[in-house]
């Protein structure tokens, strides 16, 4: 692989020992392309179970493009994020608050004392701002010459997409077409390509609090490319975890990055499609474990949203329960709303505790010295 020494992108090796890691299934990209079923029923049972797997991409033609397409991504990622003035990336807006849907636009999550970007910054693309024609989409200066890519990033990946989730069709015992239908590219939905920078701590130590909180995301599935740790998960039938509940420090499993490969995960959208048939994998981003946190992280994501029309109820299929009572179901787009703002609570939330918590570091710290006069 060609990348697969490369600095840039590996600064230092994953600790080989001492971290708790969740060893994931390899589905192999090229069986799913040509239909086999023992590798559909292996996705189907990850999907029942643990909703992670890594797609093996090089044994295809199309996985070797997306990769090479992913580690352009990377490449242009922390080109943009390390050499943008802020007030400059500023000018890509995200969408309004009462839309909250984290689309398109950039943001940072934290603000140094020196003012720049910490913990974490991001940009988002939207999916249907290049491809759906339905507003007039215009990306920034510092992001403009770089449109072909993100297109033919959105569009690969879109067909990576379709592929998983066709073959979920027959095994949830619903018509052909039922979840593609609702995944196309040219449809208004709320999917998006996004690029995270997690810049390095000034002190070279990890971040007492994870920069991308515990979630489910609020999509259909979801594809990672990331080169150094820092992801981690917890099973998603995991007993011991309610969703409202805090996770238990020790339920946490750092997944290594493999090159060559995805990350694929499911969202919660297709948990309410499927009744949780298929399961949202749930996750947070930690600092990089081991030499590699000394270095900035930098992944790129790219997303599968329902159509934003689809009523987010469950498929009607012998294999799906049916829920009781009314059928109050919302649209893809209010749902995706609803949740994105009650995500970006939760991560509002854990950098006020972060930030409360390094303002009592500080403080801490300035008042060391005084006691050593005081008592000298
Ligand atoms: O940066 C990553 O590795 C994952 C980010 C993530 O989970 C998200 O944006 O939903
Ligand atoms: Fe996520």
């Amino acid at each position: 692989m060609e990348y697969a020494n490369d600095k840039d992108f590996y600064p230092a090796p994953f600790p080989s020992s001492g971290l708790q890691t969740f060893d994931l299934q390899r589905i192999s990209l090229a069986k799913l392309l040509n239909g086999d079923p023992q590798e559909g029923k292996r996705v189907f049972n990850i999907g029942s179970n643990d909703g992670f797997f890594y797609l093996d991409l090089t044994t295809h033609a199309k996985g070797l493009q997306i990769l090479e397409l992913a580690h352009k991504m990377h490449h242009i990622g922390k080109g943009v994020m390390e050499n943008t003035p802020l007030e400059e990336k500023r000018t890509f807006p995200i969408r309004p608050a009462y839309v909250g849907l984290l689309d398109t636009g950039y943001k940072a999550l934290c603000i140094d004392k020196d003012g720049n970007p910490d913990r974490l910054e991001m940009f988002n693309i939207s999916q249907a701002g290049l491809f759906a024609g339905n507003e007039d989409y215009k990306l920034p200066p510092w992001l403009a010459s770089h449109e072909t890519i993100f297109r033919t990033m959105i569009r690969e990946s879109n067909n990576i997409h379709n592929t998983i989730l066709a073959i979920l069709e027959p095994q949830l015992q619903i018509p052909t077409g039922s979840l593609t239908s609702l995944h196309r590219l040219t449809s208004p939905s709320g999917a998006w390509l996004r690029v995270l920078h997690y810049p390095a701590t000034a002190d070279g130590k990890p971040l007492p609090n994870p920069p991308t909180p515990p979630h489910k995301d609020a999509v259909s599935l979801a594809m990672l490319f990331a080169w150094q740790g820092g992801l981690q998960i917890t099973p998603a039938n995991n007993p011991n975890i309610a969703d409202h509940e805090e996770e238990d420090p020790k339920d946490w499993y750092w997944v290594a990055p493999q090159p060559g490969c995805a990350l694929i995960n499911f969202g919660d959208a297709m948990s309410v499609l499927t009744n949780n048939v298929i399961k949202a994998g749930k996750h947070r981003v930690c600092s990089p474990p081991g030499e590699q946190c000394k270095y900035s992280r930098i992944s790129v994501l790219t997303s599968a949203r329902p159509a934003e029309t689809t009523m987010m109820r469950p498929f009607k299929s012998p294999v799906i329960p049916q829920p009781a009572g009314n059928d109050d179901a919302l649209t893809a787009l209010q749902w995706g709303m609803e949740k994105v703002r009650k995500t970006l609570a939760n991560v509002q939330r854990g950098n006020e505790k972060a930030a409360a918590e390094q303002i009592a570091k500080e403080k801490e710290a300035a008042a060391r010295p005084q006691l050593l006069v005081a008592s000298a």
